[in-house]
């Protein structure tokens, strides 16, 4: 953390709005390629391609966290790795981070100051900082995040491309974000691997831009569920999307968590979110990049199948459903 401008606050509200933003923003150490960085009416970033990816994704807490499930520093990292996920699945590499953060006036600073660490701790994996934000004060606390990146000379890798006859793959894990939701959500706090990937998704980020170098045809990060979400690449992209069950593994760690709370792992695999894993469709002739396993194909047609029939019951997570 930078220095304490108030050593002995308690609260947001004893800081105050330019106490804290300079708690999260002193000290800190951006990237070359930031030319003008938090404190002036925006930042400058360099666009060595001449393009910009730009994505945002908002977290509300009792909606995507809550603090008796997830530290402050582990909510902060979620709160960037859902965002550099989104650039990786465009095939692109993260270049900045902008963060706007709503909390009510009795927040403590010590959360605020560990959400800011958790934040900077993801960023700093891919090398990139925060360049500049937004505090407010609001009756819920409010973590929106706006990652900006770099396609190195690489055409981006959209939803819409995928062709019939694409082979499906995916890269990174399927199911642990789930599977630790239902652990915490039985009011259990054990720190099994599920509960911590649910607390900190660990999203595969080099595997988007392998993905858009090997000749992917489209690419989506699973936020929502594997079924949910590979049905915007079929919607998109105006073909069918068939998921084989024996392509699709399901681990053993996922399998006991399933059997202890009397669940299908499966189904966590196929519909659960919050693992930021990417899927992405190549040509068959590619060969997979590593990281990536195949997990279906594409055909004519519409729609998203598991074993050639509909999924029964949801395929993944939708807000107000
Ligand atoms: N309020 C909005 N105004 C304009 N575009 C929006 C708005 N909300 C979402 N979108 C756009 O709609 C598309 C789909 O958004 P969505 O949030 O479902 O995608 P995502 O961020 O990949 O998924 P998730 O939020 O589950 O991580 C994105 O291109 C997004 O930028
Ligand atoms: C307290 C609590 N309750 C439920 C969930 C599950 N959850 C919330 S949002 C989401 C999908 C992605 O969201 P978005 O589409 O907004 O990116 C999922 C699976 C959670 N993480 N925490
Ligand atoms: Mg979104
Ligand atoms: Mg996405
Ligand atoms: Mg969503």
């Amino acid at each position: 953390m930078g220095p304490d401008s108030s050593q002995d606050a308690q609260t947001v509200s004893q800081v105050g709005e330019f106490g804290l933003i300079d708690r999260v923003t002193s000290g800190r150490q951006q990237s070359p390629g930031t030319l003008i960085g938090p404190g002036d009416d925006a930042a400058v970033l360099a666009a060595p391609d001449g393009r910009v990816v730009a994505t945002t994704d908002v977290l509300v807490e009792q909606v995507h966290f809550r603090f008796d499930w997830s530290t402050p520093r582990q909510v902060g990292r979620k709160a960037v790795a859902v965002n550099l996920s989104d650039i990786a699945a465009m095939g692109a590499v993260p270049t900045g981070l902008l963060v706007g953060l709503g909390c009510s006036q009795d927040t403590p600073t010590e959360v605020v100051d560990e959400l800011s660490a958790g934040m900077w701790e993801e960023a700093q994996q891919v090398g990139i900082g925060l360049v500049g934000g937004d505090m407010v004060s609001a009756t819920a606390l409010v973590i929106s995040v706006t990652a900006l990146g770099d396609l190195q000379g690489r055409q981006p890798v959209t939803r819409s491309g995928a062709r019939p006859g694409d082979v499906v793959a995916v890269a990174g894990r399927l199911g642990w974000a789930a599977a630790g939701l239902a652990v915490l959500g039985r009011g259990f706090r054990s720190p099994v691997a599920v509960v911590g990937a649910q607390r900190v998704p660990e999203p595969p980020y080099a595997a988007g831009p392998l993905a858009a170098e090997a000749g992917a045809t489209s690419m989506v990060d699973i936020s929502d569920g594997l079924l949910a979400d590979l049905g915007h690449i079929a919607t998109a992209s105006g073909v069918a999307v068939d998921i084989r069950n024996e392509l699709l593994e399901v681990p053993q760690r996922l399998s006991e968590v399933a059997s202890a709370l009397g669940a299908d792992a499966r189904h966590w695999v196929l519909t659960g979110g919050e693992d930021q894993a990417l899927a992405a469709t190549f040509p068959p002739e590619v060969a997979l990049p590593e990281g990536w396993r195949a997990v279906g194909v594409t055909a004519e047609g519409q729609g998203v199948t598991v074993d050639g029939a509909p999924y029964e019951g949801s395929s993944g997570w939708e807000h107000w459903r």
